[in-house]
């Protein structure tokens, strides 16, 4: 197919008053024995079309008129008139009587010739980006439907390159990426963020790959990260700051999940994972600490990970393949500290029938992890500060100094500084002790890691159990998003520990949870088990067993989507229309109720 070559594209004058502006691109394609050619079409104007010389679309057919037919464009509005012709105009193999107007893929025929019209879609009027505050507020909702009704949502986040990049190109790249139900807008100068409600995040998933090839290609330097609902978060803030976390650890034109730029460190048979910017921040200043000599104080709440920290130390030191002595010093027998840190000679007390080297001595070369310092009786804590300055200690009932050759790491859940205001804690141990110090925020801080390690936790409890992993209904991880976590990560992973052991179906449900965690409350004594996942006893006897209705309707979904995956011989999309479900709802909702997509373990096959 060829264009008509300009001297057919003459058009009359415009109509007086007529304008070009605000046409869409239109053109005919015409099909004239053999040969077809497009003919493109002014704004706005009149056509004329047949033999004649003078006919701005001239056709050479002896089947057409010499003056034959006449369009009359104006705007996006093109119509046709018959110009009394000898075989006449047909529209759609009508024929045309007065002035018909023509939609686009309309035929036209003049005798044996054939036009058709195209004129290019009109765009739809690019949706404006939000504003950052009602973004967030969109957000927001978006959050509370997916939670709801089990609906996929992810954010996506796309970080501009600090020089070169062209907001302006983002932005037309994003709002013509928009879809009817997708919200957008910058949360700050170099932060855009792209609500895309029904899509799964799933790597690879095509309506996310559109999304993100569109706005990469717009700004090539940009770093683009996504965050889903509700597997990095139950709320706008967290699932934003994971977005934009993954965005900031991805490479240009290499986008990353917020799953997978959470860092788990190794640290030799401790994994530790890291995803809220505080604790990234925090354990790489534990990685430039850790070279030096000084002591560390590590501080925060409990069963934060004060001791995996004092480890980080250790593991990144010189001395990583020396001993790590851990002790508690809230655990030592009152009248057996001094003893216990710093060895006590044969018969330096009752019960003392042989000398024994003290915690500092048996951990030479090594780190000494000083657990509840805070705790130490005021009397140990100046022969502790004068150990630590000197680098000696004297073992109890013994007079000669022996030189020691270890690293301090010391933690507290206490405020020191209150504890040296109220004089139970000695000042110039404090100041030696303070030196370097880190704190560990409460998990409550951390939203972005309760996820990640709710489900690092529930899959290693299930594997050292040798069960399937459990699936986390969504209703679950809202739960646990919303709870305060008294006893931190801890808490957290006995928890999960006991799900493990205790969930007999293949989903962990809210109400599985202890009721504590459910209502929002901490207990009041932390309970090592949650209590039992059990349905309601029946009331009378005769009347039904009761389970929470989300549940019975979870149960339904799933029994009804494996019929239908039976049905269609497991092919998802047949199985979804079967059962009348969007695909990607369909595919995101067998994870869910972990109908499949973890790989099957021991050869057991997909159900
Ligand atoms: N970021 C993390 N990743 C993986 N596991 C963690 C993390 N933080 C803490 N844990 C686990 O949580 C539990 C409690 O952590 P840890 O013992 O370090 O806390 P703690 O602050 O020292 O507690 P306490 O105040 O009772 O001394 C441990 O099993 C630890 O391995």
């Amino acid at each position: 197919m060829s264009d008509l070559p300009p001297s057919a594209r003459a058009t009359r004058p415009l109509a007086p008053g007529a304008s070009s502006s605000g046409a869409a691109p239109a053109y005919l394609l015409v099909l004239e024995g053999e040969s077809s050619a497009r003919f493109a079409l002014p704004g706005s104007g009149v056509v004329l079309i047949g033999r004649d010389a003078e006919a701005d679309l001239r056709l050479r057919d002896d089947s057409v008129s010499r003056r034959h037919a006449r369009l009359v464009l104006n705007g996006g509005e093109v119509r046709i008139v018959d110009l009394g012709s000898h075989n006449g105009t047909l529209v759609n193999g009508q024929r045309v009587e007065g002035a018909r107007p023509l939609v686009s893929g309309d035929v036209v025929t003049l005798g044996t010739v054939a036009l058709v019209l195209r004129t290019a879609a009109r765009l739809p009027p690019a949706r404006r980006l939000l504003e950052a505050e009602s973004l967030l507020e969109r957000l927001g909702l978006e959050v509370q439907r997916a939670l709801r009704y089990g609906r996929p949502l992810t954010v996506l986040s796309l970080v501009l390159p600090s020089q070169g990049a062209r907001r302006d190109d983002v932005e037309a790249a994003c709002a013509a990426e928009l879809g009817s139900a997708e919200a957008a807008g910058w949360l700050d100068a170099n932060h855009l963020v792209m609500l895309l409600p029904e899509v799964s995040g799933e790597p690879g998933e095509e309506s996310l790959g559109e999304h993100v090839e569109a706005l990469a290609a717009a700004c090539p330097g940009a770093r683009l990260g996504w965050a889903v609902c509700p597997s990095d978060g139950c709320d706008a803030d967290t699932l934003v700051a994971a977005a934009r976390g993954a965005a900031q650890d991805a490479l240009p034109g290499q986008p990353a999940s917020a799953a997978s730029s959470a860092t788990r460190l190794t640290l030799g048979e401790r994994t530790v994972l890291v995803a809220d910017p505080a604790m990234v921040q925090l354990y790489a200043l534990v990685r430039r600490l850790a070279p030096s000599e000084l002591p560390v104080l590590v501080s925060g709440e409990t069963g934060v990970g004060k001791e995996n920290t004092a480890f980080a130390v250790h593991h990144w030191s010189r001395r990583a393949s020396g001993p790590f002595v851990t002790v508690n010093c809230a655990a030592l027998p009152e009248g057996l500290v001094e003893s216990e840190l710093f060895g006590h000679d044969k018969g330096a007390f009752t019960g003392a029938a042989s000398a024994k080297a003290g915690i500092f001595e048996s951990a030479q070369g090594g780190t000494v992890f000083l657990d509840e310092v805070g705790e130490l009786p005021l009397a140990v804590q100046a022969r502790f500060l004068r150990a630590l300055e000197s680098r000696r200690i004297t073992r109890v009932g013994e007079v000669r100094e022996r030189p020691i050759d270890v690293r301090l790491v010391a933690a507290t859940h206490r405020d020191l500084e209150a504890e040296v205001a109220a004089g139970r804690f000695r000042q110039d141990l404090y100041f030696r002790l303070g030196a370097a110090t880190v704190l560990l925020p409460p998990l409550r801080e951390r939203p972005r890691e309760v996820p990640l390690l709710a489900r690092t936790f529930l899959d290693r409890a299930c594997e050292a159990l040798g069960r399937e992993p459990l699936v986390m209904a969504p209703d679950t991880l809202a739960t646990l998003a919303r709870y305060t976590w008294p006893g931190n990560v801890r808490e957290l992973r006995n928890l999960m520990d006991y799900a493990a052991a205790a969930v007999m179906g293949n989903v962990l449900e809210a109400h599985h949870l202890p009721e504590r965690v459910r209502g929002g409350e901490p207990s009041p004594s932390p309970a090592p088990h949650p209590e039992l996942p059990r349905p309601a006893a029946p009331l009378l006897p005769g009347t039904p067993t009761f389970q929470p209705l989300a549940e019975e309707i979870r149960e339904l979904e799933r029994r009804r989507m494996r019929e239908a995956l039976e049905a269609a011989e497991g092919v998802q999309t047949r199985a979804a229309a079967l059962i009348g479900m969007p695909i990607r709802t369909f595919t995101f909702k067998m994870r869910q109720l972990g109908l499949q997509t973890r790989a099957p373990r021991r050869g057991s096959s997909t159900p």
